[in-house]
């Protein structure tokens, strides 16, 4: 882990972290009209949620089975009273009036026919669930009761207050009723309710369907790297995130640094959002840019003061989608997935867009000092060790070392943080989950 390294590391690794910022924010630059365009950090999290606003939101019938993770596109309404007959709460007896009460033969069993109504001075076995008789008093627990030894009546133990382990029809809710609002996240949880409320299907809104286009010539797909060519680390990595965070991956595919393939899958694409990694900053092969010019895109974040992923930007592309570029180095590519993915994803799937201080994160004491930039918000990944965030080592932008054993990212005001102060965290959406 890499809390184990001395002072020594954490300095170096700070420095090459900050490697590729450093000259211009510690020595006086001239103003850049760069600067000018970048989108505060916080800003960018709203515009980008309140964009998947703007698309007229897709629903669908979708069957139980199938709506987990989904969003109610309207409000959960019980079908049914629930539950829909008075019910045992108890294995036991059922009596009518006041005991001892005579034993009758035959037991009501939970899922069958509505039994006959009871008469004073009678007791019947009944089942957990199964339906409470017309005329009856109350259901006394089987270990609250005792028979004679003829097996003829029935004692209770103590007093029976009348209604007793009955559930009476409606006591959770009458039909109509509302049970949860519009826009709720569809849980295990509230499969059930809808189940037993009566539902077969439920109105959602979809998970945005997402389309990743994996840019640059220097990706390897596989084996070691060599001869100047990398591992592409992306392709493997946004899609499934994007996945945790609620969207329908359709593809990953990899364009190399063609313009014109580009211009054409970005065009072409049907996905709700096109993610492009690689390419947003200004080299020669950086196409990113000139594509959305060419396409009539309007770009509605173009730059964000966060540290790293500042060349991160967001598009309205012609047809009303959107386009989330993701810069290619890929702690900043994870950077840009949380800035500005993660919350039009939210909005697109139906959900309420976040709170300014947003509801999906919280603040906690980080333990050590954390360096910040001197204008922009810093986001250093972070693992929790009993109430305080810890920052990690090999935070740089290029680096995924730290990222991967984080389970959350502090969000670093400009000019940094002390030991002590509080500081939002964005939590990792696989927080606490595994795979399987
Ligand atoms: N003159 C300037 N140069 C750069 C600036 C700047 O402000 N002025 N910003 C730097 C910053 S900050 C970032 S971040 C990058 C953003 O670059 P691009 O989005 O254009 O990304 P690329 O140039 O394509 O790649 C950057 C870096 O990341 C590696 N990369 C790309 N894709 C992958 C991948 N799928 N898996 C692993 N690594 C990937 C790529 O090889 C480069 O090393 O621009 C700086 N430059
Ligand atoms: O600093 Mo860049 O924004 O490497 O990520």
């Amino acid at each position: 882990m890499t809390e184990t390294h001395g002072p020594e590391d954490t300095d170096v690794d700070e420095a090459l972290a900050l490697a590729n910022t450093a000259v211009r924010t510690t020595l006086p630059q001239p103003a850049s009209p760069e600067r000018h365009r970048a989108t505060p950090w916080s800003e960018a999290r709203a515009r980008s949620a309140l964009a998947g606003r703007s698309m007229p939101v897709r629903t669908r019938r979708t069957p139980l089975g199938d709506a987990l993770g989904q969003i109610l596109a309207e409000p959960l309404t019980a079908l049914t009273d629930l539950p829909s007959f008075d019910t045992s709460a108890m294995d036991g007896w059922v009596v009518a009036g006041p005991g001892p009460w005579r034993i009758q033969q035959d037991s009501i069993l939970a899922g069958r026919a509505a039994p006959g109504p009871l008469t004073d001075g009678d007791a019947v076995r009944i089942a957990t669930g199964a339906r409470i008789p017309a005329d009856a008093t109350a259901v006394i627990r089987s270990e609250h009761a005792r028979t004679d030894e003829a097996g003829r009546h029935l004692h209770a133990r103590r007093d029976v207050v009348p209604g007793q382990d009955i559930r009476p029809r409606g006591q959770e809710c009458r039909s109509g009723e509302h049970l949860l609002p519009t826009a709720s996240l569809v849980t295990p949880a509230v499969l059930g309710l809808a189940a037993a409320a009566g539902y077969d299907t439920l109105l959602t809104v979809p998970p945005p369907r997402v389309e990743v286009l994996v840019l640059g010539d220097e990706l390897l797909t596989e084996g070691l790297p060599h001869d100047g060519l990398i591992r592409d680390a992306l392709g493997p990595m946004i899609g499934p995130w994007l996945r945790s965070l609620g969207a329908d991956v359709i593809a990953t595919r990899r364009l190399g640094d063609d313009a014109d393939a580009l211009l054409k899958a970005v065009t072409t694409s049907d996905a709700d959002l096109v993610i492009t990694t690689g390419g947003t900053a200004a080299g020669p092969v950086d196409h990113v840019h000139p594509i959305l010019r060419k396409a009539g895109a309007e770009l509605l974040v173009d730059g964000v003061a966060v540290r790293p992923g500042h060349p991160m930007l967001l598009a309205r592309l012609a047809t009303g989608r959107h386009l989330v570029g993701l810069p290619g180095n890929p702690l900043a590519a994870v950077s840009g997935l949380l800035t500005l993915a993660a919350p039009l994803l939210r909005t697109l799937s139906g959900r309420e867009a976040p709170a300014p201080t947003d509801s999906y994160a919280y603040s906690v004491p980080v333990r050590d000092d954390v360096h910040g930039h001197p204008h922009d918000t810093r986001l250093v990944p972070v693992v929790h060790r009993e109430d305080e965030a810890v920052p990690l080592h090999f935070n740089g932008p290029a680096m995924l070392r730290g990222i991967a054993a984080a389970d959350g990212l502090a969000v670093v005001p400009p000019g940094g943080a002390r030991a002590g102060q509080e500081l939002e965290i964005i939590d990792l959406p696989w927080t606490g989950e595994c795979f399987t």
